[in-house]
Parts: structure tokens; sequence; C-alpha cells
């Protein structure tokens, strides 16, 4: 296989706002990244109480309730606090990616049970969204799970466990779909306790 290029440089660190964010490379083709200290405790639980009192049941892409998906979220608009501006602005730093090309922030959440069962991130091509596609993904982990929550990828043998202010990394911005095929992956359901995530998504082109 030829390898590509990924959007993100692959680094050890990421000096970005005064932190150092640490990196561990979990597969090169397609890239997928476990990142430490992306959020302070402070800013993990500060998501939270905002996103607490505005939680919806989550839907599919095509806006459809499904039990492949239980969790229940809220998307942010859009520099609509301080705190999002903040975490927006390092997203963005983060993943290489233009704060112009950045969906709202979104805050899941998943009680014991719940669960997203395989699935892409990316729109397929007979999505409208598809037009100016997502290329990729930062799913925050804002709490410690007791037990379960890993995501998973199914075809790379790849599970991540939740550790409250890291993150996992992933892109399926390739020339070769076989590769963005790859990032098919899961929210494993909660056994015990709950658990939190904060997810930015990047598109191809401007978006806000
Ligand atoms: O909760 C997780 O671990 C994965 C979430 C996810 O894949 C998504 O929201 O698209
Ligand atoms: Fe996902």
């Amino acid at each position: 296989m030829i390898q590509e290029t990924s959007i993100l440089p692959v680094q050890s660190v990421y000096p970005i706002d005064n932190l150092l964010i640490t990196a561990e490379i979990l597969h090169e083709d397609p890239l997928i990244v476990r990142f430490g200290n992306v959020l302070s405790d402070e800013e993990c639980q500060a998501l939270i109480d905002a996103a607490a009192p505005r939680m919806k049941r989550s839907k599919l892409a095509n806006k459809e309730i499904s039990p492949i998906r239980t969790s229940s979220g809220i998307f942010f608009e859009a520099n609509e606090s301080p705190l999002i501006i903040e975490i927006e602005k390092r997203t963005s730093s983060l993943m290489h990616v233009p704060l112009s090309h950045a969906e709202g922030l979104q805050v899941l959440h998943y009680a014991p049970s719940q669960e997203f069962k395989a699935h892409y991130d990316f729109f397929g091509h007979n999505h409208p969204s598809s037009q100016n596609n997502r290329i990729s993904t930062l799913i925050m982990y804002l709490n410690d799970v007791e037990e379960g929550g890993e995501t998973t990828f199914p075809n790379l043998e790849i599970s991540v466990k939740p550790v409250k202010g890291s993150a996992l990394y992933f892109e399926y911005f390739y020339n070769d779909p076989k590769l963005n095929e790859l990032t098919l992956h899961c929210g494993l359901p909660v056994i015990r306790g709950e658990k939190w995530v904060a997810n930015q998504w990047m598109r191809k082109q401007q978006f806000r």
C-alpha cells in the first residue's frame, strides 16, 4: 500500500496553549492517535455542567432516533461561551484544521447499557452533507468510566479506554477509500458508571 499524507503531522508532543499535549500513535494508515493532557479536570467538569441541562436523545446523521445510537447529546453553538471558544481554538490547533472548518462542539452522555454501535463519522455520498464532508474526529473523554465504554475499531483491533482529559484522534480524508473505511468504530456499552465525551468534527471546507 502506498502511504498517504496525513492531515496531522506526526509528533510525540504538541505544544499548544501553554500545554504539552502528548501523543501515542495507535495506527499509521489510517492515522489514529491517543492524546494525553488535552483538557484539564476543571475544563472537563465545566463542559459537563454546561451540557447537562440541555441533553437530548442522540440521532443518527439522517436525523433518526435509532438503537444504533442510544446516548443523549447536545451541539454547542460556535463561539457560544468563553469556555467553548477556548476549547474550539485548542482542538483546531491540535487537529491542524482551521477553526472555520469546525462543526460546533458536541457533548454526549452514556448511562449504563448505552452505546454507539459500529459506524463511520463521514457521510455517505448520497447524504447532502457529503458535499462538505467530515475529514477528522477528536473524541475528548470528560470522565473516567468504571467499566465499559471503550471506543473500539473492530477492523483494527484497537480499543481505547476513556481516561478523563485524554482524547482519541482519527482522520479519513484519504484518497484510498479502504483507508477511510478502516475508521469504522464503536462506543461500547457502558457497564458501570457513566460516560461523558466531547466530539469535535472537522469538515473539508469552510463550515462556519
Ligand atoms: O463514545 C464513543 O466512544 C464514540 C463516539 C462516536 O463515535 C461518535 O459520537 O461519533
Ligand atoms: Fe463516531
